[in-house]
């Protein structure tokens, strides 16, 4: 479960978060709100790459201020823009990379690439360089990434942006069969028919908190 406790966040001067308290059980929660409300700062609080000025967030019981490093394992982070977070020229060798920092072996690894690869049919991909992978397969790679360091939640910071229908469908499927807890961050109403709670900032403050059908046409109303 994630907890998060009074948090404030202020960047020198300006305040981003204002006094936010979460408890987050569901297992797909979005996070929308106008462009800069403050919904990327929070979701970069959740995996302790950003700490609260104020307050505490806590991960199955584990302070961010505290757990850093055992917090990054448990919370994955899929980036908007996949290139940011692709850092080998091959695409099993990115899978790899994150695998071998978290000791597995060699078998595991072998094991995780071809099982991940598999299920996003990419399989014939495994060699090929990743720079030349179109949009929607960079970031279903950036997804298992992720994935192959088995998280326990994962926070997705607008990952269908940069994509086109075909790929922004694709990449939405990935997310609902995920079978680990979701916290989605996106300008993207469309994708949020199926969760469970959606989550909305404005100016730092959480506004509404409901279920999609309740919380979208509510969050559509404040911003016409
Ligand atoms: N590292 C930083 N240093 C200073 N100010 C920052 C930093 N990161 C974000 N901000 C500011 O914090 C505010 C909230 O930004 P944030 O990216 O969290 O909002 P957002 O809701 O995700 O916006 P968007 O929808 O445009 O991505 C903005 O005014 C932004 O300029």
């Amino acid at each position: 479960m994630i907890n998060i406790h009074n948090v404030s966040l202020s960047y020198a001067d300006r305040t981003v978060l204002r006094d936010v308290s979460l408890s987050l059980t569901e297992r797909r929660i979005a996070v929308i709100g106008a462009n800069g409300s403050g919904k990327s700062s929070f979701a970069r609080m959740l995996n302790g790459l950003v700490l609260p000025t104020e307050g505490e967030v806590e991960i199955d019981g584990l302070n961010t201020r505290t757990h850093g490093k055992d917090i990054r394992q448990k919370v994955g982070f899929v980036f908007q823009n996949p290139d940011n977070q692709i850092v080998f020229p091959v695409v099993e060798e990115d899978l790899a990379f994150g695998m071998k920092n978290l000791g597995f072996s060699k078998e595991k690894i072998a094991q995780k690439t071809d099982e991940i690869l598999t299920r996003y049919d990419m399989r014939d991909l495994r060699e090929h360089p990743a720079h030349l992978l179109s949009g929607g397969q960079k970031q279903l790679l950036a997804i298992s990434g992720v994935l192959v360091m088995e998280p326990s939640y994962i926070i997705m910071d607008e990952p269908t942006t940069l994509l086109d229908l075909r790929n922004k469908r694709r990449v939405s499927e990935a997310i609902m069969a995920l079978e680990q807890t979701v916290i989605l961050i996106s300008h993207d109403l469309d994708l949020l028919h199926d969760f469970d709670r959606v989550i909305v900032f404005d100016e730092g403050r959480v506004v509404e908190d409901n279920i999609p059908s309740v919380a979208v046409p509510a969050y559509v109303k404040r911003m016409t």
